[in-house]
């Protein structure tokens, strides 16, 4: 027997809802009923219902954010029915009005109501399958690639803060990858369905991000001509992530410290202490614990942000994970490359492991990127990538060892490039064995892959192996 579509019907006792809750079972629905949007409680999600029914009411638009909030935590697509009244009054609220998928007005035709959730469900049915087929693409949006030891101790922590509910200091350089941790976070925590927030701090305006972060009333300030919920109240049951903490000015510390303490927060102008449920996770690359003792930051504030920790490696410090994250991005911007480039010279993979990344993934990915749509060769090289005279370059050095070792390094790769990374040419060029090559390759860190054949394929550099991932499943 055909199992029963599941309903999720939202509506207070009213004149006729409980015939037409059983006139809906005729049809075959399996129905959930629950009085209020609102009384689902932010953990619980109500697994399996693809399709509701709401009894949309004026209150509900009076309260228009509470409604919003509440309707967006569920994974159910909706149906509105109420009366000709509401729906004209429904005009005003766009917000509410995006959430449903058909009006349907008071008196109800059931055989008509039936026949929308149907079709809604055919859509619903229609767009998992396309999302399974280009799922692939979809997925890496979310997906931290890396399998040095590194990064997966730190997808080890990340699992291990995700499953408690206490603030998270990141650290870590600018373009590690922070964001995405964060994000990782949240979807590994009971929190995974409910909105996941981030705002930067040191981005806004200190005159503004009292307002982002806390909303004001209507009329608070000149220019506040509407009320504005802010990001705080906005991710109720989920978590914030709140990216260039130490960018955070003083006074808007000691109001985060309040909210952090009582999970209370003020809208600016308003008097109304409104409880939020919000997990924060917040992001720096500056040592915090220095601008404790310069003062720029509250100690108290700190604590509270600092109960668990976890760092975002560097990406020099990732090892063999540069040249997967490479092969990575050259095939999820594969679209966007020139149809000659087919991957990466074995020069250029080790020009790449020597580079310092300063920005870190964010660099990686753009001069990839650029290297795909310019590169004129087959296998992208060292100067498609920008970078063969700044890694061999002295000039960037900031000592003098520095600077001899960059120079070493530079001639010892430019005469192994020059030759292929023949070993036997490259030490007669250099006048030295080919011991001591070796050897200077192991110091620099030079990969000895490179001999032979330039124009190697993808496929080949690639391999098959699939590199390893972190999947933002909730942990079980
Ligand atoms: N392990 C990873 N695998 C795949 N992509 C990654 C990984 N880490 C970071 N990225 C990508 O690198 C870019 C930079 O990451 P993100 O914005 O999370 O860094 P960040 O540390 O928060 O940067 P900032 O300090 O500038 O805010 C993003 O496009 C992100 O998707």
């Amino acid at each position: 027997m055909k199992p029963k579509n599941k309903l999720l019907f939202i509506s207070e006792p009213l004149e006729g809802s409980e015939k037409l809750i059983g006139e809906l079972k005729e049809c075959g629905w399996d129905i959930t009923h629950i009085e209020r949007l609102d009384s689902i409680p932010f953990t619980e999600n109500l697994p399996g219902h693809d399709v509701g029914i709401v009894f949309l009411t004026q209150e509900d638009l009076d309260d228009a954010t509470i409604f919003e909030n509440a309707a967006n935590r569920l994974d159910t697509r909706l149906i509105a029915i109420s009366h000709q009244e509401v729906f004209d009054n429904l005009r005003h609220h766009q917000g509410i009005a995006r959430l449903f998928f058909g009006y349907h007005r008071l008196p109800i035709d059931t055989a008509r109501l039936h026949h929308a959730l149907e079709n809604l469900l055919s859509v619903i049915n229609l767009d998992k399958d396309i999302q399974e087929e280009g799922g692939h693409r979809g997925r890496h949006e979310c997906q931290m690639v890396g399998e040095s030891p590194v990064i997966k101790t730190l997808f080890r922590s990340i699992q291990k803060v995700g499953a408690v509910d206490a603030p998270v200091l990141i650290q870590g350089e600018s373009g590690t990858g922070k964001e995405l941790a964060a994000k990782a976070i949240h979807r590994a925590s009971a929190r995974a369905k409910s909105p996941f927030n981030a705002i930067n701090c040191g981005a806004l305006p200190s005159n503004l991000i009292q307002s982002e972060l806390f909303g004001h009333e209507k009329g608070s300030f000149t220019g506040a001509s509407q009320r504005k919920i802010g990001i705080i109240e906005n991710t109720d049951g989920g978590t914030l992530f709140l990216d260039e903490i130490g960018d955070l000015p003083l006074d808007m510390q000691v109001n985060l410290l309040r909210f952090l303490e009582n999970h209370t927060i003020q809208r600016v102008g308003g008097l109304k202490e409104i409880e939020v449920n919000v997990r924060v996770l917040a992001a720096t690359h500056v040592d915090l614990e220095k601008a404790v003792d310069e003062g720029k930051f509250r100690e108290d504030l700190f604590h509270r942000l600092n109960v668990l920790q976890i760092r975002v490696p560097a990406l020099r410090e990732r090892g063999d994970d540069i040249a997967t994250l490479a092969h990575y991005f050259f095939n999820k911007f594969s679209m966007e490359k020139s149809s000659i480039v087919n991957g990466f010279s074995k020069d250029s993979l080790s020009v790449m492991q020597l580079y310092e990344w300063p920005g870190n993934i964010r660099e990686l990915i753009n001069r990839v990127r650029r290297a795909m749509v310019m590169s004129e060769h087959p296998l992208i090289r060292p100067s498609d990538l920008g970078l063969e005279r700044r890694v061999l370059d002295a000039r960037y050095a900031s000592s003098l060892e520095e600077a001899r070792d960059l120079a070493e390094r530079g001639v010892v790769m430019a005469s192994l490039t020059r030759h292929s990374f023949n070993i036997l040419h490259a030490a007669r060029e250099l006048g030295i064995s080919r011991v001591t090559l070796y050897r200077l390759m192991e110091k620099h860190k030079i990969h000895r892959e490179g001999q032979g054949d330039d124009i190697a394929n993808h496929a080949e550099q690639t391999g098959s192996k699939e590199p390893n991932v972190l999947n933002f499943n909730r942990v079980k």
